[in-house]
């Protein structure tokens, strides 16, 4: 079975609305990668210039360097191995080494450490403008139709316009949002906020918080406060630390997580606005470089455009033409 019917398969498991959701999120870099590489497996014959064409279609859809050398060496690997002749055979072994390498390891799960029947604290963290705020709004609806109560902390107190904007977000998701003025101490919000959830019987409180990262010794202190506050009040918790990553800041974002790694154990990371970016390799990048997983994606402004990071959806989206030709001809 040729991995893309496999792929099909894969996603066929899920409803056919996510699929069409990473088919459309994703359909920029769809367009421009797997474009790209249905340009260079056009050639009439496999060859070293050929790789090399391969490596500067991935390293400018943000792939990054070192992923981009492993993916290509795997690829001349198989070549070899399955004596593959026709370039037009490596558009379905690229998807399933692609696929491959986003599964990683069985550490890299995209599952949520989510306590049954006790309150579970996500922590939110990330620089401003990245979709911080709007991610905290639809996770508050993913989990509120699974029929979890959600209880949101208005941490960012830095900037007035934040503790408004996730009011905003708590009305149209209609969860409480617990709230301090601005300029207050964030500790002390996130504090309001697991007693708040306690007592109204939470099931998840999603806590915002500031991300300055002008100050690495602020930012540091700040995480640092609040962390001691959560695990004084709940010992284990936070159950998860989520960074959110703005994908069309391309290889900037690993920068970003790896400063906040060293600020505050991060357990996954949510890649906002990948629907506006042709550059979505940076998805394969971050799985690959960093040893956080990423859990969600952000595809779309709507309240169920967040969807969790489904590698085989992610794969089957980047090849959709290629599969869908693979139909007509069959
Ligand atoms: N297209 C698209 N837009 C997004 C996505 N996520 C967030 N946005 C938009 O990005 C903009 C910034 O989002 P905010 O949530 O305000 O981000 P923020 O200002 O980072 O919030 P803070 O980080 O709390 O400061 C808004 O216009 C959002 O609608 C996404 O996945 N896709």
């Amino acid at each position: 079975m040729s991995f893309f019917k496999r792929l099909k398969e894969s996603v066929s498991k899920t409803t056919e609305s996510v699929t069409n959701k990473f088919k459309s999120g994703l359909s920029k870099t769809s367009a421009s990668l797997a474009g790209a590489m249905d340009a260079v497996f056009m050639r009439s014959h496999i060859d070293e210039e050929m790789y090399e064409e391969l490596e500067d279609v991935l390293i400018s859809a943000d792939v990054g360097v070192n992923t981009t050398l492993e993916i290509v060496d795997r690829l001349r690997k198989e070549v070899k191995e399955r004596r593959i002749k026709e370039p037009a055979e490596l558009q379905p072994l690229m998807s399933e080494i692609l696929a491959d390498i986003l599964k990683g390891e069985a550490a890299h799960s995209p599952s949520m450490n989510i306590q049954d029947g006790e309150l579970t604290i996500v922590l939110m963290v990330g620089v401003n403008g990245v979709g911080k705020t709007t991610t905290i709004g639809k996770l508050a609806h993913y989990y509120k139709q699974q029929g979890k109560k959600v209880v949101l902390a208005a941490g960012d107190t830095f900037r007035a316009g934040a503790i408004e904007q996730l009011q905003v977000w708590g009305e149209r998701v209609e969860v409480d949002v617990i709230r301090h003025q601005a300029g207050s101490d964030p500790a002390a919000v996130i504090y309001d906020g697991i007693q708040a959830a306690k007592a109204r019987g939470a099931d998840i409180l999603l806590c915002d918080t500031a991300g300055r990262l002008q100050n690495k010794v602020n930012l540091m202190q700040e995480l640092t406060k609040v962390h001691r506050v959560i695990q004084r009040e709940i010992p284990g918790a936070p159950h998860e630390t989520l960074l959110v990553l703005d994908a069309t800041t391309g290889q900037n974002a690993l920068q970003q997580a790896k400063i906040f790694n060293d600020a505050t154990g991060l357990s996954g990371i949510v890649l906002t606005k990948m629907d506006g970016t042709a550059k979505g390799g940076i998805a394969i990048a971050i799985r690959r470089e960093l040893a956080t997983p990423v859990k969600w994606i952000g595809l779309g402004e709507q309240m169920d455009d967040l969807q969790p990071f489904i590698t085989d959806q992610f794969v089957h989206a980047l090849f959709a033409n290629a599969i869908a030709q693979e139909e007509k001809v069959q």
